[in-house]
């Protein structure tokens, strides 16, 4: 029998250290039973979006280990605590868990090798959470890599893996061996006679009993966070993929469309696993293939037309496009895990510092949406009410904060982490360093958004902005694109409520560039 802990890979199905402890893998190995221990110093890193929608993901689980006949087993401690006398008290051969690349994990992983082996307890820990493992693509000299564009040429085509195989009932331990094991009258853990030196205290595990988020010192969130669980993201996925990825590559930009996969909170949680979205990708490249020959021949027939080969983009593109997205967030964990450091310092170093201006009430409105940016506003509220944003008006938000209101981009990247359901540490740092101009592959400092035609291009008819401000409703697209340009007599008449620009873009603009000069030891008036 081995003891599987799951962490960041809520899933039953294409889970590599799952199918290996069950022996879904492998005949000679299992039954296995699944444990998740909410560890208080990871809880004090949460937040009660992030909470809730753990506790969602937990459930959704539990139901599968349910359907099988099993029981997700919950604990509450110290992983170096529980694990070891949790393992002893099942009588487990082993514990199994899949890796985490971000810096915090890998070092409570290691106290938990440690106490295991201080218990006697074998243990074994898989890559899972990406296609290719942070060390297996450098460069030629053998560094990792720091420039996107080549990582992907590499990453691409690269050799995957297939799905790990699902589990079985016959490969878990049944839920009423766990509930005799664990808790209630006579359990070993209950009488505290797991092991010679006493058990697990009976309060630290249960069988298939979550806390609610106020058990674990949070609140339910305001946000309405959507769907958890593996059938929500296959649902999600296969819905995407049958049409909406096809023209991902020209949709993806105009936050109104339904144009992305909002893969990223199922992926954050290991609520799906990667190689089934991967090879569902390249089921949709066939399939983008077969579209492009059969237009093709229709064009052929028509008696000419162009050869969609010779088109700019197409399905086919549109689907690389997608699987590029995938390649970014495992570029930003290769990053993390080579340098732990980034998530509190610039990986770009600016020999004289940055001098951010930090200023609290800007940095207050900009997190209330109340910039009168009507972009960066829609997408700041999308935020409080969805805890999640449109990628480009991440883009754009991180931005403003950082080239507008010159905030420091710590600011944005601790605002995200508390408010988004999909917070992952490596992207979020990743898309906040690169708006910084601080991180690797980063925006050039010199390239700031300008947020009214950031708006005007990317939500052209304000669907968007409108959606989540209401102040704007009723207005043409035209004025809202023109809201910083216009009189305050005009403002007050046109949306009474909605407020002036905090800052003038153009203004700030120089005051960034001269800000990044002299970081970079320049002399701004050059
Ligand atoms: C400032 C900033 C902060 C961000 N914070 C996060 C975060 O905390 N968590 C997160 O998952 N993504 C983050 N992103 C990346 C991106 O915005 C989201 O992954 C994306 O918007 C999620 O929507 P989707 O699933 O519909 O994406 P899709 O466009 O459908 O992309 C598919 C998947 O690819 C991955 N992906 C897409 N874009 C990126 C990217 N730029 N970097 C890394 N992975 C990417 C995600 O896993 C995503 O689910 C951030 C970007 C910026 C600019």
């Amino acid at each position: 029998m081995e003891l599987f802990w799951h962490r960041r890979d809520l899933r039953v199905a294409d889970n590599v250290g799952l199918a290996a402890a069950t022996g879904a893998r492998d005949d000679d190995r299992g039954p296995a039973a699944p444990v998740f221990v909410f560890d208080p110093d990871v809880l004090d890193h949460a937040s009660d979006v992030r909470v809730r929608r753990l506790l969602d993901g937990l459930a959704a689980l539990r139901a599968d280990y349910r359907d099988r006949g099993s029981d997700l087993l919950v604990a509450r401690g110290d992983p170096e605590t529980v694990l070891p006398e949790l393992a002893g008290a099942l009588d487990a051969d082993r514990v199994v868990w899949n890796r985490d690349y971000s810096g915090l994990a890998r070092e409570r992983d290691a106290s938990v090798r440690t106490a295991l082996n201080d218990a006697g307890i074998d243990r074994e820990a898989h890559h899972d959470a990406v296609l290719h493992t942070p060390d297996s693509i450098r460069t030629n000299a053998g560094d990792p890599y720091s420039v996107y564009t080549y990582y992907w040429k590499k990453w691409t085509g690269r050799e995957t893996d297939a799905p790990a195989p699902t589990p079985e009932a016959s490969d878990l331990v049944d839920a009423d061996a766990l509930a005799t094991t664990v808790g209630g009258d006579g359990g070993a853990l209950a009488d505290g006679g797991g092991r010679p030196d006493g058990g697990v205290e009976a309060d630290r595990v249960a069988v298939g009993d979550l806390p609610s988020p106020a058990d674990l010192g949070f609140a339910e969130p305001d946000a309405d966070i959507g769907a958890a669980g593996t059938e929500a993201a296959r649902d999600r996925l296969d819905a995407f993929l049958s049409e909406a990825v096809f023209s991902y590559d020209a949709e993806r930009d105009y936050p109104a469309r339904e144009a992305t996969s909002r893969m990223s909170a199922f992926l954050k949680y290991g609520e799906i696993g990667v190689r089934e979205v991967y090879e569902a990708t390249e089921r949709a490249t066939a399939a983008a293939e077969e579209r492009t020959a059969k237009d093709d021949e229709a064009a052929d027939g028509d008696g000419g037309g162009s050869d969609s080969d010779d088109d700019e983009g197409g399905p086919v593109a549109a689907v690389e496009e997608y699987q590029q997205q995938l390649a970014w967030r495992e570029f930003y964990a290769q990053v993390l895990f080579h340098n732990p450091e980034v998530v509190t310092e610039n990986y770009k170093t600016y020999e004289e510092g940055i001098a951010w201006r930090d200023d609290a009430e800007e940095i207050a409105a900009w997190k209330r949406g109340e910039t009168g940016y009507p972009i960066v506003d829609a997408g700041m509220r999308q935020l409080r009410e969805e805890a999640f944003m449109h990628n480009r008006v991440r883009m754009i938000v991180a931005s403003f904060l950082t080239k507008d209101l010159l905030a420091d981009w710590r600011h944005g990247y601790e605002h995200f982490r508390e408010t988004l359901a999909d917070h992952d540490t490596a992207n979020d740092n990743g898309g906040w360093q690169w708006a910084a101009s601080t991180g690797t592959d980063a925006q050039p400092y010199f390239r700031i958004f300008n947020p009214m035609t950031q708006g005007e291009r990317y939500d052209p008819e304000a669907e968007y902005i409108t959606e989540y401000v209401p102040e704007l409703r009723g207005l043409d697209a035209d004025l809202i694109h023109e809201w910083h340009e216009l009189s305050p007599t005009q403002r007050a008449n046109a949306a009474p409520e909605y407020p002036s620009p905090i800052v003038d873009h153009s203004e700030r603009r120089e005051e960034a560039l001269a800000m990044y000069k002299r970081a970079r030891g320049e002399d701004p008036e050059e």
